[in-house]
């Protein structure tokens, strides 16, 4: 794989625009994620001028989050330009295991436009394989084990020729063939909202510079030691700062020093 520093640096160099279609709930940490690790968000929604603003983007990121009628037409007119114009998509399935119109949504979606990554958390990453499997709200299900999503994301990546991104305690990526589990991180992440988010728009921004699967493992890897490194017994706040400052300053010798990735398997090799 692609040193991981040296895909970070690439973002820093090229500053590339992100278009990040996305929730209002976590759209301000996005952003925020996304210049910190030197690229340039652009947060626009708007029907009528999602497509002219995809075309000048490096890399697109949809987010089902709090999904709106403009919002679903939006991400329909975004993904075609983008699959026209072979910019890197990455699609994140939040709420998807606990909503009918979500997954509608992303099966007709995926029939019309293959991204580059689908993310998720557990839930939702094992809804989109399991048709009738339902979880309540956008966590994770905790009943959900490593060994069945490694299963169900390789599955995945197979039928629908792109990567899968997984995250929780445990991140999983695959593009069916490599599978990669990245353990950094810290409990403190799901203490506030939006960080899968974050993981997404962070992913988008890799893409752009490394559209394969080596953008989420490295979106994984800087998030998780920037998690590690901002922990705080001081309250959900502060490590809300601590983590934004962390994504900004984090360098190649923290990576290097703290980065824990496993190759589990390589049927390439
Ligand atoms: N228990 C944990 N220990 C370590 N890291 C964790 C843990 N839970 C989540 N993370 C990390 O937090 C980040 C977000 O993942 P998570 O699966 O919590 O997203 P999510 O459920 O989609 O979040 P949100 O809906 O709030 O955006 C990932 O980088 C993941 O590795
Ligand atoms: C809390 C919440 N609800 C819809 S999107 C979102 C942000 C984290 O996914």
């Amino acid at each position: 794989m692609q040193p991981i520093a040296d895909i970070c640096q690439r973002v820093r160099e090229y500053s590339p625009l992100i278009h990040c279609i996305t929730n209002p709930i976590s759209i301000n940490q996005c952003a925020n994620a996304v210049l910190a690790v030197g690229a340039r968000p652009i947060m626009a929604e708007h029907p009528a001028e999602v497509e002219e603003i995809t075309a000048t983007a490096r890399a697109l990121m949809l987010n089902l989050g709090n999904i709106t009628d403009a919002r679903m037409e939006s991400m329909r007119l975004s993904a075609r330009t983008a699959q026209n114009r072979h910019i890197p998509v990455l699609l994140d399935a939040v709420g998807v295991a606990c909503s009918r119109l979500r997954r509608g949504y992303i099966r007709k979606l995926l029939q019309e436009a293959t991204p580059a990554v689908i993310k998720g958390n557990y839930s939702e990453i094992h809804a989109l394989y399991r048709e009738n499997y339902c979880s309540s709200g956008v966590d994770a299900d905790a009943a959900l084990d490593v060994q069945t999503l490694d299963r169900t994301a390789m599955e995945l990546a197979r039928a629908y020729h792109t990567v899968i991104l997984a995250s929780g305690r445990v991140d999983i990526i695959t593009d069916g063939k490599r599978l990669v589990h990245v353990k950094n991180g810290n409990p403190q992440l799901s203490g506030i909202t939006g960080t899968g988010c974050m993981l997404g728009a962070l992913t988008a921004a890799y893409l752009s510079v490394q559209p394969d699967m080596d953008a989420a493992v490295t979106a994984c890897v800087v998030l998780g030691i920037c998690g590690q490194l901002a922990e705080t017994d001081r309250g959900s706040g502060s490590f809300q700062v601590n983590l934004m400052d962390k994504l900004s300053t984090v360098g190649k010798a923290e990576i290097e020093r703290y980065m824990d990735r496993e190759e589990i398997r390589n049927e390439e090799a």
